[in-house]
């Protein structure tokens, strides 16, 4: 494919197809959006991340990262949907407008690439990443259990066979120390979003514990204006608060590191739906899951140009 006019943001694609893609946005638009490589994964993929500005330099920036549970293929959809909608706003949406104009936005759309291959390949359900260790005979780390804060905890599993194996220790996994050292080494990085599907929630930290976050009143009002923007678009009622308050205890997930870390509006989606198709979710949905996303995608990074 040589542009992106052919490209239907409507449909589920392949990892070639999402790369192939990648270069010809960047190549459309790119007077604003270049295409940064942070690593590889363990099978050797490239692992890309999209940079959105308008100038500057080291910028105040968001992180967003979709995929990094393979199956979850509405989330990469959503991802690159959100993408051209960036593109597409700027200029018109004076709220998108403003945020660009001040900060930088980092997208990582495959952060799971091997992954998302094997689920096109042999495993529509395949959760993890697919890194082998000598003597150890399951594959995979769930990289949503590999980051350093509270690693090993509650809501983990030290069993390689299991969906949460958190992996022999923090950020072993390629796809996780690349997200790490391209964070740390920016470092004006001031908002991560981290999304998966599904179950309809937004949340924010602390997953690994009960304990309210410090800025937890904030993050909860940011939350519920989010969700009320979500529901503006298509009557899709999510729910929110903290993930273990909402969801369940899970230790050494990409926003507890991200908090900790100081970037204090963390947040992680799960899209649609609530289990009628659960990470099956028709490609119908896909735009409109976008579209209600989006709203609180720029709630959340309006605030963050604000505060
Ligand atoms: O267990 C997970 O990592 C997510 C829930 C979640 C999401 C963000 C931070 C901590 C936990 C659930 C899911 O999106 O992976 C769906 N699933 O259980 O397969
Ligand atoms: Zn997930």
């Amino acid at each position: 494919e040589r542009s992106t006019s052919s490209f239907s943001y409507s449909s589920y694609h392949t990892l070639e197809e999402i790369y192939s893609w990648i270069d010809n946005f960047v190549t459309e638009h790119s007077d604003i959006v270049s295409k940064i490589q942070i690593g590889h994964s363990f099978e050797n993929r490239s692992i890309l991340v999209l940079k959105f500005s308008t100038g500057g330099s080291q910028r105040r920036a968001i992180w967003i990262d979709t995929g990094i549970h393979s199956r979850e293929w509405i989330t990469h959809a959503t991802g690159i949907w959100t993408a051209k909608k960036i593109v597409s706003e700027y200029g018109k949406d004076r709220i998108l407008t403003n945020i660009l104009n001040a900060m930088d936005i980092f997208m990582e759309i495959v952060t799971n690439p091997d992954g998302f291959a094997f689920t096109h390949s042999m495993n529509r359900l395949w959760r993890k990443n697919k890194s082998t260790r000598p003597g150890i005979f399951c594959i995979g780390v769930d990289l949503n259990r590999n980051w350093k804060s509270g690693f090993g905890g509650n809501g983990s599993n030290n069993n390689p066979c299991s969906e949460t194996y958190h992996g022999p220790c923090p950020q072993s996994e390629s796809e996780v120390a690349a997200i790490v050292d391209f964070i740390t080494a920016h470092g004006n990085i001031k908002a991560l979003i981290s999304i998966h599907s599904y179950s309809q929630m937004l949340m924010y930290p602390y997953g690994r514990s009960l304990e309210p976050v410090s800025n937890q009143k904030e993050l909860y009002n940011l939350a519920k204006d989010a969700v009320q923007a979500m529901y503006g678009v298509h009557g899709i009622e999510y729910i929110y608060g903290s993930i273990s308050t909402t969801l369940y205890v899970a230790s050494g997930i990409t926003v507890d590191w991200a908090y900790d870390s100081g970037i204090k509006y963390s947040f992680s989606f799960e899209l649609r739906d609530t289990g009628r198709y659960g990470f099956l979710l028709p490609a119908s949905q896909i735009v409109p899951t976008a579209q209600e996303t989006w709203m609180a995608i720029r709630t959340i990074m309006e605030h963050t140009q604000n505060h």
